[in-house]
């Protein structure tokens, strides 16, 4: 295959690739459809354009009728085939099927018509496609629309008639499009429809091929040399005059291939345009499309790749945004998710360690809110004079005690002590709360988890679970610090008191020894008791105000950071493929809207491969 033949390929298959995507242009940035050249053939109705195209492709296929009948565009992909074979088509929309009987592709172009714009007459600008290979066709792409017309027909909105001109507006407008025009011999070429939008669209004539038809109809004795000679309206390439088959050749079932050498006798043979001969004719056209199509691409080329480049990045940057598409082997779905987790947890223990606010709150509690409600406990109702010397009385039973009521220290000491599994207990819960609320927070602030809202409810799920865990786990060794201070006294500071003297607390009761042990039991001998209860608990409080927050810290903090998701990790390794994938059920929206972009990059990536293995060989 030469160069020549595979550009115009190139194009056809990069075209084909955008009607597949749904790209017919109109889009609000330049469509790659948009930057490929095509040839849009424009003409008013009757003016002989079925006939002009069916000549090029050598085949009546298609639809005839009174009325608008190219109610779609029709982009016809002509590809040559060597001698001998036979023509066959093939559509887009069916892309199996080989039709060789060009009566059927007739009827299939009118049917595929309605399933888009119903019965009702409509337009719709969604193009049909369709190949034709033959041995008698150059390779071509030319898109035929419906016929400019001045009235919308029985059965046809007004507004059809402004709705046709719009749609073949959209195409001529664009300044890769070559417009084939086509025009009457047998009227006046000032009123031509074609001529009038080619004039406004492409003042320069430079995108425009002059296509005259009906030559044979003209008035005796008149000629169109003044139009095929440029002299009526002047365009940058050659008018071609055509004479199509009759009303009557059609009904008389002329071939085309018989059709196309009468064309070339009659010009041949023609008194006037003899001399034009070899650049008349549908044939001629054709391969002048051809040619010039060729030339167009080979230029267009460098810009369409620049296109496609820029395109690839837009859509590559936007990927990025949207997340890229998920794998579906359950394997590296695994591995998605133990990557979003380790995000999720690497966010989670900046809040901890620093970094990200939030893990200073729960200094606070060791710093503030412990030693506060320390503070508050009402020892001093416990150890008051009076309670002490209930509870001293009570333990000594029916004989009081003789020296120290050992007794009495003990359940004093053991009621004080209980008073600390409040604040205990309150801190655990405190940096539970705080550690909760990190989770939440890292979960909003993990920006790779926020495609996956189904993820994003599991590891919640799954982490506060676990510090539900480390809560229990806190709240036992708590309460074990605060049981261990009354199981087992720190003998010592006992001992210390014994050795004091017993001085009074108030230093103007002068002391005396000589007092009888019965009168121990006066109210200095319990305040005294208080207070030596008093100083104890206030060492076992110190203690506490220490221990309870390495215990918090050991078991929720730093198994938070270490452990938070292990069971999660666990769970979803013995999970199912399609559990999996639940798993990372994405919104809808974000779904499609990536299916599309992934659909997009597909035809730009295979439109360059496309390029890289034709245009430079
Ligand atoms: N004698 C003769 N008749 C022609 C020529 N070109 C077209 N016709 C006839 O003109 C009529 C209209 O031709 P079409 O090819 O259907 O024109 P069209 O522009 O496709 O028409 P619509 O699609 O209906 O707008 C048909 O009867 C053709 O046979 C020609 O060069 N010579």
């Amino acid at each position: 295959m030469s160069t020549m033949e595979s550009l115009i390929g190139l194009v056809n298959r990069i075209q084909r690739a955008c009607t597949v995507l749904g790209d017919h242009g109109g889009g609000e940035n330049m469509s790659l459809w948009e930057a490929l050249p095509s040839v849009a053939v424009v003409g008013g109705q009757s003016s002989g354009k079925s006939s002009v195209l069916e000549s090029v492709v050598g085949r009546d296929f298609l639809p005839r009728g009174s009325g608008i009948v190219t109610r779609r565009p029709l982009v016809l992909q002509l590809h040559k085939i060597e001698e001998g074979r036979s023509d066959y088509a093939e559509f887009l929309h069916q892309p199996r099927k080989k039709w060789t009987d060009f009566a059927a592709v007739r009827k299939e172009i009118q049917d595929e018509t309605d399933r888009i714009t119903g019965k009702t007459k409509a337009i719709s600008n969604i193009p049909i496609q369709l190949s034709i290979y033959s041995p008698n066709v150059v390779n071509l792409t030319l898109i035929d629309l419906p016929g400019l017309t001045k009235v919308a027909v029985e059965g046809q909105q007004e507004s059809i008639v402004q709705d046709i001109e719009n749609m073949v507006r959209s195409y001529v407008d664009k300044p890769n499009c070559i417009i084939l025009a086509i025009s009457p011999a047998n009227q006046d070429i000032a009123t031509s429809d074609a001529i009038k939008l080619a004039r406004e669209v492409d003042p320069t004539g430079e995108r425009t091929f002059g296509v005259l038809t009906k030559l044979d109809l003209m008035d005796k004795g008149t000629n169109a040399l003044d139009v095929l000679e440029g002299r009526s309206y002047r365009l940058q390439h050659p008018w071609v005059g055509i004479v199509n088959r009759s009303q009557a050749d059609i009904n008389k079932n002329v071939d085309m291939i018989i059709a196309r050498r009468k064309e070339r006798e009659y010009f041949e043979t023609s008194p006037e345009y003899g001399h034009l001969s070899s650049k008349m004719g549908a044939e001629y056209l054709a391969k002048l499309l051809s040619k010039h199509l060729e030339t167009v691409i080979r230029q267009r080329i460098p810009s369409i790749i620049a296109l496609i480049n820029k395109t690839i990045d837009e859509i590559n940057a936007e990927l990025d945004r949207v997340g890229r598409p998920i794998a579906t082997d359950s394997g590296a779905q695994l591995y998605t998710i133990l990557e979003l987790c380790r995000a999720f947890d690497r966010v989670f223990k900046e809040h901890l360690d620093g970094g990200r606010p939030g893990g200073d709150r729960i200094y606070g509690v060791f710093d503030h809110q412990l030693p506060a409600a320390l503070k508050k406990l009402p020892f001093d109702r416990h150890l008051s004079t009076k309670n002490v010397q209930k509870v001293v009385s009570e333990a000594d039973g029916y004989q009081p005690h003789l020296i120290a009521p050992e007794q009495g220290y003990r359940r004093l000491i053991d009621g004080s002590i209980g008073f600390f599994k409040g604040p205990a207990e309150a801190s655990v819960d405190a940096v539970h709360f705080i550690l909760k609320e990190l989770v939440r927070k890292s979960i909003a602030e993990t920006e790779e988890l926020k495609r996956f809202p189904t993820l994003q409810s599991d590891i919640a799920a799954a982490a506060n679970e676990s510090l539900e865990r480390f809560r229990d786990d806190s709240r036992k060794t708590v309460l074990r610090l605060v049981d261990m201070e009354s199981s087992y006294l720190t003998v010592e500071f006992f001992r210390k008191l014994q050795m004091e003297p017993d001085k009074p607390t108030n230093s103007k009761e002068a002391p005396n020894p000589a007092v009888p042990a019965i009168d121990r039991y006066n109210d200095h001998h319990f305040r005294r008791i208080g207070s030596n209860v008093n100083a104890y608990i206030n060492m076992v409080c110190d203690t506490l105000r220490n221990s309870v927050p390495k215990a918090v810290v050991y078991c929720q903090v730093r198994e938070a950071k270490r452990s938070l998701l292990n069971h999660f990790y666990t769970q979803i390794g013995r999970r199912e493929k399609e559990q999996l994938g639940a798993m990372l059920d994405e919104d809808p929206q974000l779904m499609e809207r990536r299916t599309q972009l992934a659909k997009r990059l597909e035809l730009y990536k295979s439109a360059r491969d496309e390029i890289d293995s034709v245009a430079w060989k």
